[in-house]
């Protein structure tokens, strides 16, 4: 039986001063969308923004993407850090409905796994409107380390990924029911949560 899923709209915002002006190429935008494709069964339309370090222009992005573009999620990279122009979760908070701290405590308990300075991180999660956004920090490598987590040898969750709970937030705010690849990173929903598949 072949099944259909809802389709989904998210927001990619790469955020980087070098990258943003050419000085290096984005590896940000390309992360983000390969481990979405490869983690989601659902239809994907992705919208992305390249933009450098600045608050005003991180929010209004965040603000288009979520009010006008209409996605439910919205994942940006960068800008999480100590530096003078690392600004994100500042921008993020400052058009958020709700903060989700559980998202932050726990990207940072995972990188800690992998980097020593995994607490340099500022990075916030927020509820805008219907949609969920997640800062994951600059570092190309840090958004599978993130989402996904960490895994044994024989592909066991050793620390699970934060996505596992993007899925049910995502319900939680009246969003389309997202299905993962469980060998990417496994959904998890409480048992009332969880609907039958639908034939195509
Ligand atoms: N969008 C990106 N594309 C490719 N590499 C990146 C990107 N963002 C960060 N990096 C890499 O990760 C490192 C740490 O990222 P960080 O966000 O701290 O950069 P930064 O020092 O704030 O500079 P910038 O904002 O100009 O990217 C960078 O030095 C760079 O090697
Ligand atoms: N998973 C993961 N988290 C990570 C890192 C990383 O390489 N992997 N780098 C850390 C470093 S060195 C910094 S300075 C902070 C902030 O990075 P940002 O300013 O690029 O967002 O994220 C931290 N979190």
């Amino acid at each position: 039986m072949s099944e259909t899923y809802d389709p989904v709209r998210i927001g990619i915002v790469s955020v980087s001063d070098r990258a943003s002006s050419g000085v290096y190429e984005d590896k940000g935008l390309p992360a983000l969308r390969d481990w979405l494709t490869r983690a989601l069964r659902n239809p994907i339309t992705f919208e992305p923004r390249l933009i450098p370090d600045e608050k005003d222009r991180i929010s209004a992005a965040l603000v288009d993407l979520v009010d006008q573009v209409g996605c439910h999620l919205v994942l940006t990279t960068g800008g999480t850090g100590p530096a003078r122009r690392d600004v994100t979760p500042e921008a993020t908070l400052a058009v958020a409905d709700k903060e989700m701290p559980g998202f932050g405590e726990q990207m940072r308990q995972i990188s800690l796994r992998f980097v020593p300075t995994a607490i340099l991180s500022r990075q916030v999660a927020v509820i805008r409107g219907e949609a969920l956004v997640i800062n994951l920090p600059g570092q190309p490598k840090s958004i599978q380390e993130t989402l996904e987590g960490l895994k044994d040898e024989a592909g066991k969750a050793v620390v699970p990924g934060i996505f596992a709970a993007v899925p049910y937030c995502i319900d939680l705010i009246g969003g389309p029911y997202l299905e993962t690849n469980d060998e990417v990173c496994k959904a998890f929903r409480p048992k009332s949560a969880v609907r039958p598949p639908r034939a195509a």
